[in-house]
């Protein structure tokens, strides 16, 4: 049956959210949130009206006192016309004649609940991954509520904080679904529009919100109602319509860049930084040069007066301290209410366990119009979990160019803004267009704040040009960066220390060129052109680093390869110890065989370790990859929970590389095992595992990955583990012998 979802009321019966005040009050109050219009539709609404659902949901007081208040609750919503769905409790739902239920996944079941209840009442259904809203959608669900979106002390027991980019997946898996979905945890009027503008999927888009403190412990609950249903009809001020490519995009682009620059200049934008004191000085002297207005101000609260200049803010939390977040949070509060560009510059993004709760934070606590960054901090933003940072240099690239782009092509269109990842070739993409730009000199990389201070620059032309936040971004990249091409050209400039005035020297030479109409600094000087993404970010190798949620691969050990295959036994003995420590560690085993009737089964001695509630698996199949249609069923979708495959088996160069490509390409990880896996051809292992590590896979050890997993000699089950690998050292140092010669 169709609901209208927009404004979804959950109620709380606890003293800390209800105040001592009747709960059916408070209801009343909420529900006149929208009373003018309310009277005049059917009970089922179709326009937003104030609150448009109310679920009952009672977590401490018993059955009889649940069916009295839900009773007395449903007097209230039948005379606003408005549905109550009842929490978890079928009976209470049937007892009074309720218009339906809402059941979490440890809850009734759908189909037992759909027996139960009238042919037209109402099913929600808790989720918090793909699998769930699928399962929810395919058995006929009305709704899903999905969550939790931000943490909330409403309900401290969530199973996973999923934030805008973990819903924007949900949604777009069920795209082609019409069961309707709502938002749940930590949603209030400060955040409900982001909420709806950045989870959005192409295809798909929240129905409404759901809410429970931000009403139900408001002093007000009918002014609360009636400012969601205001914020939840209109877009947040920073939405902007999106820029699909043209032809020519580059060339387009290129254009318009001299006349961005000129109102630049004119408009004299100020530009709030939040940034690092080791380049404050050193930014604040770009800003003036290139004709912008700075101002550094690390305090929070001094961003309500300063946004009213209507100029950019910057956060760059290169020196973070414990205050930084707090003060941030208020400042992108301020400029994001009034719709004023913010830029992020994560500096150090993983570096620190520190600063990537940081990014968390931020990322979940407010809108960036710029995300700027190296290859490392825009990977640790997507929430690559394995980056590779020291100190705030990018780390190891593991991408290439086209890659970078992909990736900054991703997270500009999940997060709905513009994302630049810099590096020699600096990419900037708003989700549609990608453009690469390979202007600047080296020098720029030798001098501490030229970094720093693209961010600054980026907000001076996001703030004086709004309507292409790309292109306002590309102007300022293009402008200091031929700016720096300039200065490093002077004869005078022989290094980094003679670069830096010079370098100003030109931004303000380019500055006062840009106010005099003089555009000829520009001709034929950009070197940028349009980059294709591949198909997307998923699509990249997910590079492994500490195995949490392991599972055990074993392919195709069977007999008839015994006599064939390069030092079988000692790849049985690997594996052998591998399968005990499973069944210790109650670690999830998948097994196949390839055309078992032909090649026979796993072989004997393994045998004896292929029963128990860990062995998820025992498949014989053609394809030459483990990931058979039976097992893929079995796997968790790596956007929740990615598996740290640990893979040992034949041919290594075979089956065992079919098995890691599609397993990386699906967004797991994995470990091969070097002295569990092997080929007919010795050489070919070599091959193969070179090949498999260049895409993202770990070549690894037994030993080193059991106690990787184990991680701490405090782990219950390390006596064990650690008495096996004693006792299997010498087979362990035999396999090692012949197959760590790669
Ligand atoms: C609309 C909506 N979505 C999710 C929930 C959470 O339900 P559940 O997972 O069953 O947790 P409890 O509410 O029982 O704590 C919800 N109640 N409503
Ligand atoms: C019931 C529930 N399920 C997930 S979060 C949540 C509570 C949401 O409460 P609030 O709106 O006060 O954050």
């Amino acid at each position: 049956m169709p609901v209208d979802l927009s404004l979804y009321l959950v109620t709380d019966s606890t003293p800390a959210i209800l105040k001592g005040r009747d709960l059916c009050t408070v209801v009343e109050s909420a529900l006149q949130g929208g009373e003018c219009c309310s009277s005049l539709l059917p009970i089922i609404q179709l326009t937003p009206a104030g609150v448009t659902v109310v679920q009952y949901r009672d977590k401490t007081n018993d059955t009889g006192v649940q069916v009295e208040t839900a009773r007395k609750l449903h007097q209230v919503t039948k005379k606003y016309k408005v549905p109550l769905l009842i929490n978890d409790r079928v009976d209470v739902a049937l007892a009074i004649g309720a218009e339906g239920v809402h059941l979490g996944q440890d809850d009734m079941s759908f189909m037992e609940a759909k027996k139960l209840l009238p042919e037209n009442a109402i099913i929600g259904i808790s989720t918090s991954s793909v699998e769930e809203a699928r399962k929810a959608a395919a058995d006929g669900a009305d709704y899903i509520g999905i969550g939790t979106m931000f943490a909330t002390p409403t309900k401290t027991n969530t199973k996973s904080v999923i934030g805008t980019a973990g819903t924007q997946v949900i949604l777009d898996a069920i795209k082609d679904s019409a069961i309707g979905t709502v938002s749940i945890g930590g949603i209030n009027h400060s955040n409900v529009q982001r909420v709806l503008y950045q989870s959005q999927s192409p295809k798909k888009a929240l129905d409404g919100v759901a809410i429970v403190s931000a009403i139900v412990a408001a002093d007000d609950p009918k002014a609360s109602a009636e400012q969601f249903v205001n914020l939840i009809r209109n877009p947040p001020r920073f939405a902007q319509a999106s820029n699909p490519p043209r032809a020519n995009e580059a060339e387009a682009l290129l254009n318009k860049v001299p006349q961005i620059i000129r109102n630049m200049v004119k408009v004299h934008p100020l530009v709030h930084n939040m940034i690092n004191f080791v380049v404050s000085n050193f930014v604040a002297n770009v800003a003036l040069s290139i004709g912008a207005s700075p101002i550094m101000s690390p305090y929070g609260d001094e961003a309500t007066d300063l946004c009213k200049f209507d100029g950019a803010l910057l956060i760059n939390m290169g020196t973070l301290t414990s205050e930084s977040v707090s003060n941030y949070l208020k400042a992108i509060k301020a400029y994001n209410d009034r719709g004023n560009p913010v830029v992020y510059d994560p500096v150090g993004a993983a570096a620190t366990h520190i600063r990537r709760n940081a990014v968390t934070q931020l990322m979940a606590g407010g809108y960036f119009d710029l995300i700027k960054g190296n290859e490392g901090e825009i990977r640790q933003v997507w929430g690559s979990s394995a980056v590779q940072q020291r100190g705030v240099d990018s780390g190891p690239s593991t991408l290439d160019g086209n890659q970078k782009a992909t990736l900054a092509r991703d997270l500009a269109r999940r997060e709905r803004n513009v994302v630049l990842l810099t590096g020699a070739t600096d990419y900037l993409s708003d989700g549609e267009r990608v453009i690469a730009v390979e202007n600047g000199h080296p020098y720029l990389g030798q001098v501490t704040g030229t970094g720093c201070a693209v961010g600054t620059i980026s907000g001076c032309f996001l703030s004086a040009h709004r309507s292409d936040r790309l292109l306002a971004v590309l102007s300022g990249i293009l402008m200091y960066e031929i700016a720096a091409e300039n200065a490093a050209a002077k004869e005078y400039v022989r290094g980094p220390g003679s670069f830096v005035p010079a370098f100003v020297d030109e931004l303000y030479a380019i500055r006062t060129a840009a106010a005099n109409g003089d555009d000829s600094w520009f001709d034929g000087r950009a070197k940028v052109h349009e980059e294709l993404p591949i198909a997307a970010i998923m699509a990249l190798p997910t590079r492994a680093s500490r195995i949490r949620n392991p599972a055990l691969f074993i392919c195709d050990i069977q007999d008839k390869f015994r006599n064939g295959i390069y030092e079988f036994p000692k790849l049985v003995s690997t594996t052998e110890k591998m399968l005990r420590a499973a069944s210790t560690l109650q670690i999830p085993v998948f097994i196949t065989t390839q055309n078992r009737a032909k090649l026979g089964k796993t072989v004997p001695e393994l045998q004896q370790h292929l029963n128990g509630p860990h062995i998820r698996a025992d498949v014989d199949k053609t394809l030459f990859s483990m990931i058979t249609p039976e097992i893929e069923k079995l796997l968790p979708a790596p956007d929740s929970a990615p598996l740290d495959v640990v893979i040992v088996g034949i041919e290594t160069h075979i089956c065992v590389t079919q098995t890691t490509l599609d397993l990386l390409e699906r967004g797991h990880r994995v470990y091969i095992l070097v002295d569990g896996v092997s080929s007919i051809n010795p050489e070919e292992r070599g091959i193969a595992l070179a090949r498999l590590r260049d895409a993202g896979a770990v070549v690894t050890s037994s030993e080193s990955v059991l106690f990787e997993i184990l991680g701490d000699a405090a782990h219950e089950a390390f006596r064990a583990v650690s008495g096996l690998v004693k006792e299997t050292k010498e087979t362990t140092k035999g396999a090692l012998g012949v197959f760590s010669k790669i």
